[in-house]
């Protein structure tokens, strides 16, 4: 079936090339080619292709056909990609296993990196190959049924027994159980573990140890091990997230990951260079989180504008012919900005990768000095962007109308597999405040006459503010939010100093200032993403492209200080607020020919998107029919439940 005609029309109004821009999406084009060829070479083996939709499938066929297609790319790991390569992998799992999760998410994305982080030389040649052969299949297990955030309040002991040279692993109670994992429930035969480290009765705190938690052939649980899954989840539910218990489950001393923190075998303690090393998976995964989260984002807006520019309903001047629905303002509104937000968050998530591969280099040559910077970043990073894709998701799934509250749009998959970022790698709100830590701390450093020792992402703290001329461009608009984030920031700081010196205790002072802090966190990460965005934008040659993504960069920077007018009210006047409102109206018309070929530019494929309005050729009403005839309810016209309870119910209320 040829494209739908209203899709060509879009694709032949954009104004630069797609692949040209996917280069700058996707850091190079070399990436990008690389990209699409993967595509090609996937899209012809049929073995990858879905047996029959996801949403039709519960929980078990889910994971089965996820199982299924892992088995399939084990024949084809080597010939399909580069697997040095970690983007290319990723690509990779995203084209053939889709989002809902399987069971090697968590050994790729946790269990590797940790042991690559954690585990000394000597443990990387025993277990990295293994792992990295998919030999073994690892999950990380920290989370326990009482305790995720708190990890200084985990309950599961690693007691080293001198006499024998070994940890005695135990769960002493319910909510000591770990909870939580992805692949743990049924997948994984080992897993990192993060345990109390008990030597001679002193409590060492949290450790990573590896235990092999199934038997390698029979794939039955060890003794002294009591595993499972923990049940269906908002969704996610490719995933077999598990719980686990020990009943003094003995591993050898070698097993706890001694890359940094060690225990000799008279049972001495060598501390880390650092207290939270060990906490370096979360920060890897943090790190790649505005990546992820980008695309989850681009995908349902992939959907929506696709779909968008199909949809006809309505008028304008026109009576002759309805109206694409992306052509109302308020649609309009409704999705480019979140089309900028997914742009900006994939070029921070580059920025953020990048940095924690440099600071693992750092740290294993010994350099710590990196750790508190790139926590505080991906801390906020990770909260703001998962909010702001949960909501940009929701939006677009609205912007569909009915039909986006079909499974047929797949959006409700991605919000749901989406906001779940919310949670993992640390509660948002949680994390706020461990940026906003640091934000005191540099609010403090101010105060005591150390504003040149602070780092270039708070600098601004210590500026004056300047005068602001909105018609000068996005630099402007960078200055306007370093003005709110620099006001909110004192404001919030100054609450907290001023309650602890009134005799309030540290912590209550904290917690009764912690809406505030959290505000700060969240303007001072707003300001970064735009920075980010603004420099990106900067480096980009082809001038084609750069021309678009300025046009991009301006719905961006207006509906961003629009939206956080609340503090600038004593910066900017109210015929500002005007000029800025009627610029951000004026941009959203600028970019409207581009929109389509700007979500084509992130090259999602069909295969990965699993969308009936999302679809490349636009086909929407025909592949909508068919889709509905394909659910499982309709393989006969008359149900048994009709048969067993309406019938004899309709026929009882005749008499
Ligand atoms: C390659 C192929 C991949 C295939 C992918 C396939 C795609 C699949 C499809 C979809 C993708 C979906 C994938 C889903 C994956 C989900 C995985 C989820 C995993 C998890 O959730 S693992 C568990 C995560 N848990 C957490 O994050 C816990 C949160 N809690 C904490 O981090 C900490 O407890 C804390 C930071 C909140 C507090 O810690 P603590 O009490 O110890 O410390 P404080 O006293 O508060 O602070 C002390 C001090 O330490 C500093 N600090 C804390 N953390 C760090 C750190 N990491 N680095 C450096 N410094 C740190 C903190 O700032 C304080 O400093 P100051 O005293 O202020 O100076
Ligand atoms: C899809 C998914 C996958 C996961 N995968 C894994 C995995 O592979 N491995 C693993 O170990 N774990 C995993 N987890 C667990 C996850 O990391 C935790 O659920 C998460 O860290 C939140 O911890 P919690 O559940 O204890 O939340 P809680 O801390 O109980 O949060 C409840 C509420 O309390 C608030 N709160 C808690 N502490 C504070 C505080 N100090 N200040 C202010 N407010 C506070 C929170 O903001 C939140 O509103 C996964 C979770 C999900 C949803």
């Amino acid at each position: 079936m040829s494209e739908n005609p209203d899709l060509t029309n879009e694709r032949a109004s954009g104004t630069f090339e797609t692949n040209a821009m996917a280069a700058v999406i996707y850091g190079s084009e070399k990436f990008a080619q690389r990209r699409r060829e993967i595509t090609e070479a996937i899209s012809k083996i049929p073995e990858f292709q879905d047996s029959h939709p996801l949403v039709f499938m519960s929980r078990e066929e889910k994971i089965s056909e996820a199982c299924r297609k892992l088995a399939v790319l084990s024949n084809y790991w080597n010939s399909l990609i580069d697997t040095s390569d970690e983007e290319e992998a990723l690509h990779l799992y995203r084209e053939v296993l889709g989002l809902e999760g399987h069971p090697l998410a968590l050994h790729e994305t946790m269990f590797i990196p940790s042991l690559i982080a954690q585990a000394s030389d000597e443990q990387q040649e025993k277990w990295l190959g293994r792992a990295q052969r998919r030999e073994i299949i690892g999950c990380y297990a920290q989370t326990e049924m009482g305790h995720g955030t708190n990890l200084r309040a985990l309950e599961t002991t690693a007691t080293f027994d001198i006499s024998t040279r070994e940890f005695i692993l135990n769960s002493p109670t319910i909510t000591s159980l770990k909870w939580w994992p992805g692949a743990l429930g049924k997948s994984a035969n080992w897993s990192i573990v993060i345990a109390n480290l008990i030597i001679k009765e002193h409590n060492y705190g949290p450790h990573p140890f590896m235990v092999q938690l199934r038997d390698e052939k029979s794939h039955e649980p060890l003794p002294g091990i009591t595993v499972g899954d923990i049940g269906p989840k908002m969704a996610f539910n490719g995933a077999d997230n598990g719980f686990l218990g020990f009943k003094n489950y003995r591993i050898p001393r070698e097993n706890m990951l001694m890359r940094h923190s060690k225990v000799t075998s008279d049972g001495s303690y060598i501390k880390p260079p650092h207290a939270k090393i060990g906490y370096s998976s979360m920060v890897k995964v943090r790190s790649r989180m505005a990546m992820d989260q980008g695309l989850f984002l681009a995908s349902a807006l992939v959907i929506a504008v696709r779909y968008s520019a199909v949809r006809r309903q309505g008028y304008l001047e026109d009576k002759s012919r309805e109206v694409k629905v992306l052509d109302y303002q308020t649609q309009q509104h409704r999705l480019f900005p979140s089309i900028a937000r997914a742009y900006a968050f994939i070029f921070c998530g580059f920025e953020t990768i990048r940095l924690y591969d440099q600071l693992l280099i750092d740290v294993q040559n010994g350099n710590t000095s990196g750790m508190a910077d790139l926590h505080a970043l991906t801390s906020g990073l990770k909260s703001v962007v998962t909010y702001q894709t949960g909501e940009g998701i929701e939006q677009a799934r609205m912007a569909c109308g009915g039909h986006g509250y079909s499974m047929a749009s797949y959006i409700s998959e991605i919000y749901g597999v989406a906001i779940g970022g919310c949670t993992y790698e640390g509660e948002n709100m949680v994390m706020l405040l461990q940026l906003a830590r640091y934000l005191v701390k540099s609010i403090e450093m101010i105060q005591n006459g150390k504003s040149r020792e602070l780092g270039p992402m708070v600098a601004y703290l210590a500026e004056n503010e300047s005068e602001i001329d909105l018609n000068l461009g996005p630099n402007e608009y960078l200055k306007v939010f370093e003005y709110a984030a620099r006001n909110q920031t004192w404001r919030a700081t100054e609450k907290f100093q001023k309650l602890r010196n009134s005799g309030m205790s540290n912590e209550e002072a904290w917690n009764q200032a912690s809406v505030e802090l959290t505000r700060a966190s969240r303007l001072h990460t707003r300001l970064y993403i735009m920075s980010t965005f603004i420099n990106h934008v900067g480096s980009i040659v082809d001038q084609k492209v750069k021309g678009v993504l300025i046009d991009l960069l301006n719905v961006h920077v207006t509906y961003e200080v629009m939206d956080i007018g609340i503090y600038v009210q004593g910066l900017l006047s109210s015929n500002q607020m005007d000029l800025i409102r009627n610029q951000l109206y004026v941009s959203l018309e600028t970019i409207r020919p581009n929109a389509v070929s700007l979500v084509d530019s992130f090259q999602i494929s069909d295969m990965q998107l699993r969308s009936v309005l999302g679809r490349r050729d636009g086909n929407v009403y025909e592949n909508l029919f068919k889709w509905a005839k394909s659910s499982p309810l309709n393989k006969t016209d008359v149900l048994p439940s009709v048969t067993q309870y309406l019938k004899p119910m309709m026929e009882k209320s005749k008499l």
